[in-house]
């Protein structure tokens, strides 16, 4: 029986199995996501990161280092993502704990560009995010409700719409959105104005549903709670049901600082593997 490692972690409690695949030697299919990330048939997770370097990857993006760590990240659903600015978190913290990388600071890969991060003493990470970019306005319907939102690019898309109370919204199905504006999906944000730098958001990801936290959604969230005010940079606390993470947007780049932690380790019988082509 060959046993293959996993661990559990969460930022936010935006929670994934972590698969440790340095050589890409694992065939990670759609149904072997959705399996992993089932809660009763598997271990439960949002999503799946499989920690790769970038030379391994058949896919790898032109020009790369070859020996950056690459987070390949996949939605619950099977789906690829561009990028999981939770995820990046865990993802730099196991290097980090792990001792495959070299100090508190160094470059993660992503199909969204290199990302640099920083582990903090406390296990915090700041993520560079890179530059947001807005995308203008578009509409979401919930239970009926259309709402018009901010269009946000943050290497994957989102849309963000200020709304009177998130404890409010039923999100358990799929809002509608624009398929023409968003040919490829997005991820629906809804937050709350708290005060000028503090906000209160939910959000449905794409390829998971409703979720706890989605680190990405927060920096394109602190984006639009930003413009609201005629603004394009700033620093904003986001609390999330998961949590509370903050962010920094600037004209070109912005950052993500929040937890990232370990539940469990363990590892994946060949026979469930096997069960799943
Ligand atoms: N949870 C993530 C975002 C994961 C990808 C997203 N669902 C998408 O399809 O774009 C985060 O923390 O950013």
């Amino acid at each position: 029986m060959v046993a293959i490692p996993f661990l559990k972690g969460h930022g936010t409690e935006n929670d994934f199995v972590l698969l440790p695949d340095p050589d890409g030697d694992l065939d990670l299919t759609a149904s072997r996501v959705q399996a992993l990330c089932d809660r009763q048939r598997g271990l439960g997770a949002d999503g799946v990161l499989r920690v790769v370097r970038t030379k391994a990857l058949p896919d790898a993006p032109a020009g790369s280092d070859g020996d950056v760590w690459f987070m390949d990240y996949r939605n619950a659903d099977g789906s690829v993502a561009e990028m999981c600015g939770n995820g990046v978190r865990v993802f730099a913290r196991y290097l980090s704990d792990a001792g495959l990388v070299d100090g508190p600071e160094f470059p993660v890969g992503s199909r969204a560009g290199v990302r640099p991060t920083t582990v903090h003493p406390d296990g915090t990470v700041t993520v560079g995010m890179g530059r947001v970019r807005l995308l203008g306005n578009s509409t979401t319907t919930v239970t009926g409700t259309t709402h018009t939102g901010l269009g946000v690019d943050v290497g994957n898309p989102h849309l963000v719409s200020v709304v009177d109370s998130v404890a409010e919204l039923d999100l358990t199905a799929q809002p509608g959105f624009d398929r023409e504006f968003f040919p490829h999906g997005v991820n629906l944000e809804f937050i709350e104005t708290i005060g000028p730098a503090e906000i209160r958001m939910r959000v449905h990801e794409r390829g998971v549903g409703e979720t706890r936290s989605c680190g990405t959604g927060t920096v394109a969230a602190a984006a639009a709670a930003l413009a609201a005010q005629g603004r394009t940079t700033g620093a904003v606390t986001v609390h999330i049901p998961g949590g509370t993470v903050h962010v920094t947007i600037d004209e070109d780049t912005s950052t993500l600082t929040g937890p990232a932690s370990f539940v469990a380790e363990g590892t994946l019988t060949d026979s469930w593997w096997n069960s799943y082509a």
